[in-house]
């Protein structure tokens, strides 16, 4: 099902939490809400999902609006960062769960919970209780769970917020994984770039309550809109007036035209590249990186006077970095 956000804000006492977004998220896709904290990515879902009511504007699903319709009408699945499950209840009991309320046969249940324990890799945890399993597979049964009832739309809050890194490295292939099975519309909130560009098809930017910019992975990273979008989807220095990715600055021994005078600071070898990191005339500070061969090549060491142009850089007529 898609989603259209027309013209969306929402305040809370005199904060203005949303101000206008609009955002489209087409059918079938994994969109990422992108930003830092405070920003109005959950409030968005929220909104999305019928737990919070705009001030102003609507949400369309497939072209209809949903203004009114209470969540549970919704036909959506949410799954937030700390996943409430019946700890009294089995794995099995709680994947059921939406779909013994909505009193489907018996043999319906059994066929579809194994189906779905199945998708989760959960198969031979069916008979073990919430605080039996991982903070991970804990997830994972909140996602079979939110699936049971074939939603149109999975929106998720930092589902993996509160797992370790490796554990949510593991998940983000998971998910990205299920989502090529089941296809089923999916939304998520992260504040983690990585997850964002390494999970969703679509990444929507969220600031101060605005939309900084919406589209795939590739173009935030190659195209931003802002200055705020450069600096939170990758590492970003700045020449002058040109904000710049690390590996695109060429460091000369040579005075060049357009070059800028800088001094190494330290040169660290990570695997076959090496980071440069130096200071302008100015002290701003600059962080390139460059090929390990390169480095050796040209005798990289702290201390050394070089010069710095950029091969691909981006200007913005006005905005600020974001520090992620
Ligand atoms: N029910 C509420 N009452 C008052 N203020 C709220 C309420 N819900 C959210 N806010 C405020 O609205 C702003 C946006 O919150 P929101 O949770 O949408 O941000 P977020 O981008 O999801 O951040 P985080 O990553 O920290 O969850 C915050 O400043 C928050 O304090």
């Amino acid at each position: 099902m898609a989603i259209e956000v027309r013209n969306v804000s929402k305040a809370f006492g005199d904060f203005q939490a949303l101000g206008d977004v609009s955002v489209v998220v087409p059918d079938g896709s994994l969109t990422a809400l992108l930003g830092p904290s405070g920003g109005g990515k959950s409030t968005l879902l929220r909104v999305i999902a019928g737990l919070e009511t705009a001030d102003a504007g609507e949400v369309l699903f497939d072209g209809e609006p949903v203004t009114g319709v209470p969540p549970q009408h919704r036909d959506v699945g949410f799954v937030f960062q700390h996943y409430a499950a019946f700890k009294h209840m089995t794995v099995r009991d709680n994947v059921a769960f939406g779909l013994k309320i909505r009193k489907r046969p018996k043999d319906e249940i059994a066929t579809r919970v194994d189906e779905l324990l199945k998708l989760v890799h959960l198969d031979g945890f069916a008979g073990r209780y919430p605080a039996q399993l991982s903070g991970g597979q804990r997830q994972r049964m909140a996602l079979a769970r939110a699936l049971a009832v074939e939603p149109k739309v999975l929106l998720l809050d930092e589902p993996f917020g509160a797992l370790d890194a490796k554990v949510r490295k593991e998940l983000r292939d998971w998910l990205r994984r299920l989502h090529d099975e089941v296809h089923v519309t999916t939304v998520f909130v992260t504040h983690d770039q990585e997850e964002a560009l390494e999970v969703a098809e679509q990444i929507v930017v969220i600031n101060e309550g605005r939309i900084e910019q919406a589209g795939s992975p590739d173009e935030l990273y190659e195209s931003p809109a802002t200055p705020f979008v450069m600096g939170f989807v990758g590492p970003v220095s700045q020449l002058g007036d040109q904000y710049v990715r690390p590996h695109d600055i060429d460091i000369h021994l040579e005075p060049v035209d357009g070059g800028l005078q800088a001094q190494i600071e330290h040169v660290a070898r990570v695997g076959f590249e090496a980071r440069v990191e130096l200071h302008l005339a100015d002290g701003a500070p600059v962080s390139v990186l460059v090929t390990r061969q390169q480095a050796a090549e040209q005798e990289l060491e702290a201390g050394q006077i070089v010069w710095l142009r950029a091969h691909r850089f981006h200007a913005f007529a006005e905005g600020e970095l974001a520090s992620a």
